[in-house]
């Protein structure tokens, strides 16, 4: 059996900090689904975890298990098995009591053995099960910890960041083999992690938190491809998507053009539609996201429909060995956002707020998802020169754009730039992404 779980608008506050942690969550998770909870360090992700193995008691909302109201129940009462970062084995237990031990305490007087037996077949362990957690290497105990989940057919698996104290290797491995196995066995898995690609690779569906908030929830190709803010953007893809102020420009009789501080994207006639709508924001700062595979190398001669063309100075190269990330600074200036990588969350006191702070917040979080604060920071005028180093501590350069090693390019060279406009994310002063358009009418013409 596998179960569906829902959040209703589930909130937490510890008292002890008087933060709340996680602020007003929804998320239905389907029977089966592998579902990541995505997000930086102290966003939230393990306390939502906690909250749904009954470990953590839910300050507002409500949990649903299978359609059933189980804000109350005792995690024992909720079939879910839970595999901790830190493995969390019986230290004085061979591996077989470790795996066996929970189905002990469920049924005292039947022989967990067999089960045991089939789950080490299942994870390829059979020849750990007589050694001890401090004889295991990480990977090992990794295994037989889930071993441990698994044994016991709980309904649902938690799995809190399960892979982040081993090797990059392993974890690759490892991951492959959670994928799999969650696969085979159907069960409804809810991951935390802060790793993207590791989300990326597993997930059905991403969820991505910040400061508590969730941000977007949707399948990884999706939070990739439409990602709802600058924030997502920028947590998810690598190398990190180049988010740069920009202004946009629309006369009535010339081309219209996004302002980069010393040159200017135009955007090629006939405009799409979603360039069209972008005509609104004239005169007004905007944030212009490319990824690396939106920009190329190449000369205004050679550009196919769709791309414009700019130049960039190389700041620095990075040789990957099947690729090269190059560094360019454009004359642009990025845009910082905050919490990407923030070690410490910053909490939010509970305050009691006046009813029409309460109601500002409410239209707020229907315009967007700033409930955690701002996405982004754009606290100068965005015509200025640009900074020498980037302000969110990237390597020096603007714009990194990924190439194959054939170029030969030295700190210094000016490269003629190729940016394929179809390509590119235009969010709002708040953060927003508006092109492409979140909720064009679709049976507008193109
Ligand atoms: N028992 C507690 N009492 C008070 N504050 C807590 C408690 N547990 C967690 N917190 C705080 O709640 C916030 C969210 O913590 P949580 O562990 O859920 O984040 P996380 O996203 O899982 O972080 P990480 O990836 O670092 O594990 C943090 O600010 C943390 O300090």
């Amino acid at each position: 059996m596998t179960r569906a779980i829902s959040l209703h608008d589930v909130s937490k506050v510890y008292y002890a900090s008087d933060a709340r942690v996680v602020d007003r969550l929804s998320l239905d998770i389907a029977p089966g689904e592998f579902l990541v909870l995505l997000g930086p360090s102290g966003c939230g992700k393990s306390t939502v975890l906690r909250m749904i193995a009954g470990l953590e008691q839910i300050t507002d909302g409500r949990l649903l298990l299978d359609g059933e109201y189980a804000n109350d129940l005792p995690p024992s009462g909720r079939d879910i098995a839970m595999v901790f970062q830190n493995f969390a084995l019986y230290p004085t237990m061979t591996g077989r009591d470790n795996i066996g031990f929970p189905l002990r305490i469920e049924a005292p007087s039947t022989d967990p053995s067999p089960r045991v037996d089939a789950t080490a077949r299942m994870l390829g362990i059979e020849d750990l099960l007589d050694r001890y957690p401090g004889q295991l290497s990480g990977g090992e105990r990794q295994r037989v910890a889930m071993g441990r989940a698994i044994a016991r057919h709980p309904s649902a698996f938690l799995m809190d960041e399960p892979l982040s104290n081993l090797d990059a290797k392993l974890r690759n491995r490892l991951r492959a083999e959670i994928a799999s196995l969650t696969r085979k066995l159907g069960v409804t898995t809810v991951y935390v992690t802060h790793d993207q690609s590791e989300a990326m690779s597993l997930g059905d569906r991403v969820a991505v938190l910040r400061g508590g908030v969730l941000q977007q929830v949707d399948t990884p190709r999706s939070v990739y491809a439409l990602p709802r803010n600058v924030f997502v953007a920028a947590f998810i893809g690598t190398p990190r998507i180049n988010l740069l102020r920009g202004l946009v420009r629309a006369p009535l009789d010339g081309a219209m053009t996004i302002n980069l501080g010393k040159q200017a994207l135009r955007l090629p006639e006939p405009l799409s539609l979603d360039h069209k709508l972008l005509r609104v924001q004239q005169g007004r700062e905007v944030i212009v996201g490319l990824r690396s595979e939106a920009v190329r190398i190449g000369r205004l001669a050679e550009a196919r429909p769709g791309e414009t063309h700019i130049t960039g100075l190389v700041e620095h190269v990075e040789f990957q060995g099947h690729e090269v990330l190059v560094h360019f600074n454009t004359g642009s200036r990025p845009a910082v956002v905050p919490d990407l990588e923030a070690a410490r969350p910053q909490a939010r006191p509970v305050r009691r707020r006046r009813r029409e702070t309460r109601m500002l917040d409410r239209l707020r979080a229907r315009a967007g998802s700033l409930r955690a604060g701002p996405v982004v920071a754009l606290d100068e005028p965005a015509e200025q020169p640009p900074a020498v180093a980037s302000p969110d501590g990237r390597q020096p350069g603007d714009l990194v754009v990924r190439t194959t090693p054939d170029f030969d390019l030295r700190y210094g060279m000016h490269v003629p730039l190729l940016v394929d406009v179809a390509h590119l994310f235009v969010f709002d002063q708040h953060g927003e992404r508006i092109c492409p358009a979140p909720d064009r009418l679709p049976d507008l013409d193109e």
